[in-house]
């Protein structure tokens, strides 16, 4: 707000606007009390009298001053035309906006809603009021805020769009944050600067739409008066006295302009804000699923999360594109996993899943889901999501985007004490600077009355570790939490999720295309090839390649530079692009890179198998001990 305000403050254009606004306040306010009275009294003696030094614009048929009564017309007149803009609003953020909380079905059925109301021609809803209702102030104010509503609405749905899809948003509904509040803490917030921007232009284009009415004669009715029946009333006479009509006419010009270049200036302000569009969803046959048989727990403590054949597909051009595919793990209270591989090999997408947080559009299936002893399998995500509550923590990967600008980051923090222990605002809040204080946050009651953007990138982060850890959560999933950070506040970073977990006994999954990150922090790493877990591995063998299986962990940690490595010869690459999702892979979706690929690993996927080196693998031809793998593994 204080930025919009020092902003409009050195442009002419706003300054000009908000004084001829301020001319047309004060006259709605005060004139109707000064010279209400003279402008509807009539006075036979000054009868349709031209301009003179007593009567400006000169008189009406009953000899009422024109000048006084186009003064005293202008409260009608504003109040008509904000009343009819804020109704329209208030309609079209309901159709537009509050669908982006109610999830994706309901998007669809109000944008054929908004659509459909927007093929409608203008003046025939217009008239259509009319003919229902009758003439008059009150049904010219409801025609047009019917005819504001679908455009209000379709541009509450495109901004909206933006923040349901949005992290933040996200990480709220993780929290359990009721609808109510996500729509008006998350949603209305961040679409409000350029809806403000429209409502803004929109009174003045009511105005002259008002004004038309009354001038058709199906507007304001006598002996009520506004501009545009002052204006239909200075036609009547313009044979006589054609300054009559002048006066109104300007009336409605002065204050159209002054509100259009206050939204032109408003909308000065924002023009350089990014516009992302969500792509819109498709229609597709059933999302695949895994083949085989959920596998039968090993034996052993159970474990805390248990994952089997994951699968994550999205609609695409040419049919689903599969960027996880039968993806299986589990992982124990208090163990440490890293996730990692290159560039949209399904990291994230597969955690996220897990955290059911998987994106608008992404069919998740599996054979097994399972969170500390209850099954996710078959359940929607808004169901498992509330079934893990609190007991499972995200940390995002960007934190400016996963904390919502628009609130201060106490706030944020003390809505998981408020939604789920029932805390009091001041209790949540305390336990909300505790927080912060525990991940070292200096002068923490301070920092909690910020907003994210005063932060600092490892602050945000570690905000972000504190929100996940405040519900005393029993997983966290971090989402490549250090990527956005040098190495030294890396290092301190990730030091803090261990030692949190560490205390608190939380098990942690950390994605990350780092293996040397991952190496700080994990006792195991799931290594990620386009979209399959091709092995699982216990961290103490990263140090000795040689005993790492597959020719991909090799190939990522023979790609890693180190205090040895030759400064004067380039690093080392694997060859080769990894495939296109959206293509069928048949075999080793690897083969094709791997220079021990045979035409077996080119027509039989491999599957992920219990490996000597205590892991498991998916490969045809293991590297650390190929005859003893091919023998007794897949
Ligand atoms: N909403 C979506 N719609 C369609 N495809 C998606 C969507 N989200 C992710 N994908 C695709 O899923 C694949 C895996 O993405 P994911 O973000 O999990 O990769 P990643 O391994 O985490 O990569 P990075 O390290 O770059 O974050 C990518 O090919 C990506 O294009």
């Amino acid at each position: 707000m204080t930025t919009r305000r020092s902003g409009l403050s050195g442009q002419p254009m706003a300054i000009i606007a908000l004084c001829m606004l301020g001319v047309l306040v004060l006259l709605a306010v005060l004139a109707p009390v000064l010279w209400g009275e003279a402008a509807v009294k009539a006075n036979p003696d000054a009868i349709a009298l031209p301009p003179s030094a007593e009567h400006l614009l000169g008189t009406d048929k009953l000899g009422r001053d024109i000048l006084l009564r186009t003064l005293v017309a202008s409260r009608l007149s504003l109040v008509m035309a904000v009343a009819a803009t804020l109704m329209g609003l208030c309609a079209g953020l309901l159709l537009g906006a509050v669908p982006a909380v109610l999830g994706a079905r309901a998007q669809r059925w109000f944008a054929g809603v908004i659509n459909t109301w927007l093929a409608f021609p203008v003046l025939l809803v217009a008239m259509l009021t009319v003919v229902l209702l009758g003439t008059g102030a009150t049904t010219a104010v409801i025609a047009l805020a019917l005819t504001m509503t679908p455009s209000f609405a379709r541009l509450a749905q495109t901004l909206s769009s933006r923040v349901g899809g949005s992290e933040y948003l996200a990480a709220a509904r993780m929290l359990g944050v009721s609808r109510r509040r996500q729509f008006t803490r998350y949603v209305l917030p961040n679409i409000a600067e350029p809806v403000i921007v429209n409502v803004t232009s929109s009174i003045g284009g009511g105005l002259l739409a008002l004004s038309s009415l009354s001038f058709l004669g199906v507007g304001v009715q006598p002996p009520d008066f506004d501009w545009g029946r002052l204006l239909s009333e200075g036609f009547g006479q313009v044979y006589n006295s054609p300054v009559a009509a002048i006066g109104p006419g300007v009336a409605v010009v002065f204050a159209g302009l002054a509100f259009s270049m206050l939204g032109e200036s408003l909308a000065g302000q924002l023009r350089n804000r990014e516009n992302r569009k969500a792509p819109a969803p498709r229609r597709l046959g059933p999302a695949p699923v895994a083949a085989g048989q959920a596998e039968t727990h090993q034996q052993g403590p159970a474990p805390l999360l248990e994952v089997d054949g994951l699968s994550v597909s999205f609609p695409g051009p040419d049919g689903w594109i599969r960027p996880v595919q039968d993806v299986s793990f589990s992982i124990h209270p208090g163990e440490i996993v890293g996730v990692v591989g290159e560039s949209g090999s399904g990291k994230s997408v597969t955690m996220m899943s897990v955290a059911q947080l998987a994106p608008a559009g992404a069919a998740v299936t599996a054979r097994r889901l399972r969170f500390d002893g209850d099954d996710l399998t078959g359940l929607t995500q808004a169901e498992a999501g509330k079934l893990l509550g609190t007991r499972v923590g995200v940390v995002f990967q960007d934190s400016l985007t996963a904390l919502n600008p628009a609130l201060r980051v106490g706030t944020q923090l003390a809505e998981v004490p408020r939604v789920h222990l029932d805390a009091g605002r001041k209790q949540a809040q305390a336990q909300a600077v505790r927080a912060l204080d525990d991940v070292r946050i200096p002068e923490a009651g301070r920092r909690a009355q910020q907003f994210p953007h005063e932060f600092s990138g490892g602050m945000r982060q570690r905000a972000l570790i504190a929100m996940a850890q405040i519900g005393s959560p029993s997983l966290i999933i971090a989402d490549e939490p250090t990527t956005a950070l040098d190495v030294t506040v890396q290092r301190r970073v990730l030091a803090l999720l261990r030692d949190k977990c560490a205390e608190s006994g939380a098990a942690a999954i950390v994605v990350s295309h780092d293996v040397a990150v991952l190496a700080e922090l994990c006792g195991r790493i799931l290594v990620m090839y386009a979209g399959r877990v091709v092995e699982d591995v216990d961290i103490a063998l990263l140090p000795t390649p040689e005993r790492l299986a597959h020719p991909y962990t090799r190939a990522l940690v023979a790609s890693l530079p180190d205090l040895d490595t030759d400064r004067g010869e380039p690093l080392v690459t694997i060859p080769g692009e990894p495939p296109d999702l959206s293509q069928p892979i048949a075999g080793c979706a690897f083969a094709a890179r791997c220079a021990f690929a045979t035409s077996r690993c080119e027509t039989e996927t491999p599957v992920l198998a219990l490996h000597r080196h205590g892991g498991r693998v998916a490969c045809w031809h293991p590297q650390d001990d190929t005859a003893g793998h091919e023998e007794g593994g897949a």
